[in-house]
């Protein structure tokens, strides 16, 4: 049995987020139902939402996943508050909205999910692991990433909001300015040797775990893999080895 699968509390004690980047509400499901809600958690984002809306939210809940769901609002303050509302009455463990929508806006939504009892974590998406230097020259961010990315966190921190969403590569510097509390979410993991896609900034899981992050996302490198699961157990095993070792 994978030492990482909690037999009593279904929850993982493993930091891995399977992103459910599916065209179809019955693939994703498909691919759920070879997941374990003790093995990992699950991300629905963008083009799962769109196709599938908020049933397929509520199955993946009701199979007893703790989802997030990731639809990165960034709106005016009133709108992004009701969606991340509508998000808490949909039981998601984790939501998240940009962080760059600033200050008011994620008070707002902080505010917004306030109430209730077992509310989703809150968390600001600062600069997208797809994007480089280069990348934000161009719409006039002269800083470097990690420069952005620790400002954003910094305004997220003090809106409220448990959390950001970065590159693991800049986990280190956001641990050490920001504390233990605070959850950091990282996509753009990438396996040793592995191609990284349309991402810029990736590590691999143990360097991302080693470097400070709480949870990692993971998409491709699982869901396009030959043997899903194999891979999902082989990172699992990884990630519990660095708690042992
Ligand atoms: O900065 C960000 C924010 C979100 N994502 C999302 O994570 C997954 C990553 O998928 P991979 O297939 O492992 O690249 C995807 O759903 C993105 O929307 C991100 O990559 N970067």
């Amino acid at each position: 049995m994978n030492p990482l699968i909690g037999a009593s509390s279904g929850v993982p004690t493993s930091p891995v987020i399977v992103a459910l980047d599916f065209e179809r509400a019955d693939a994703a499901l498909a691919f759920a139902a070879r997941l374990d809600p003790a093995q990992c958690r699950v991300k629905v984002g963008k083009e799962l939402f769109t196709a599938s809306g908020r049933s397929l939210v509520e199955a993946l809940v009701a199979r007893g996943f703790q989802v997030f769901l990731d639809l990165k609002f960034h709106d005016i303050p009133n709108t992004v508050a009701h969606a991340c509302k509508m998000a808490a009455e949909l039981g998601v463990w984790m939501v998240d909205v940009h962080a760059s929508g600033g200050r008011r806006m994620m008070a707002a939504a902080a505010e917004a999910i306030a109430p209730y009892s077992q509310r989703p974590l809150l968390i600001g998406v600062t600069v997208l692991t797809s994007m480089e230097a280069a990348d934000l020259a161009e719409i006039g961010v002269t800083v470097p990433p990690d420069e952005q990315v620790l400002r954003l966190a910094t305004l997220a921190r003090d809106s409220g909001l448990d959390g950001v969403v970065s590159s693991a590569q800049e986990a280190t510097r956001l641990r050490a300015a920001l504390g233990e509390g605070f959850k950091l979410v990282t996509p753009g993991i990438r396996l040793a040797d592995a191609a990284a896609d349309d991402q810029r900034r990736v590590m691999t899981p143990s360097a991302a775990v080693k470097a400070g992050a709480d949870y990692l996302v993971i998409g491709r490198p699982i869901t396009r893999a030959a043997d899903p699961l194999a891979v999902l157990t082989a990172i699992n095993a990884e990630l519990s080895a660095l708690k042992v070792g």
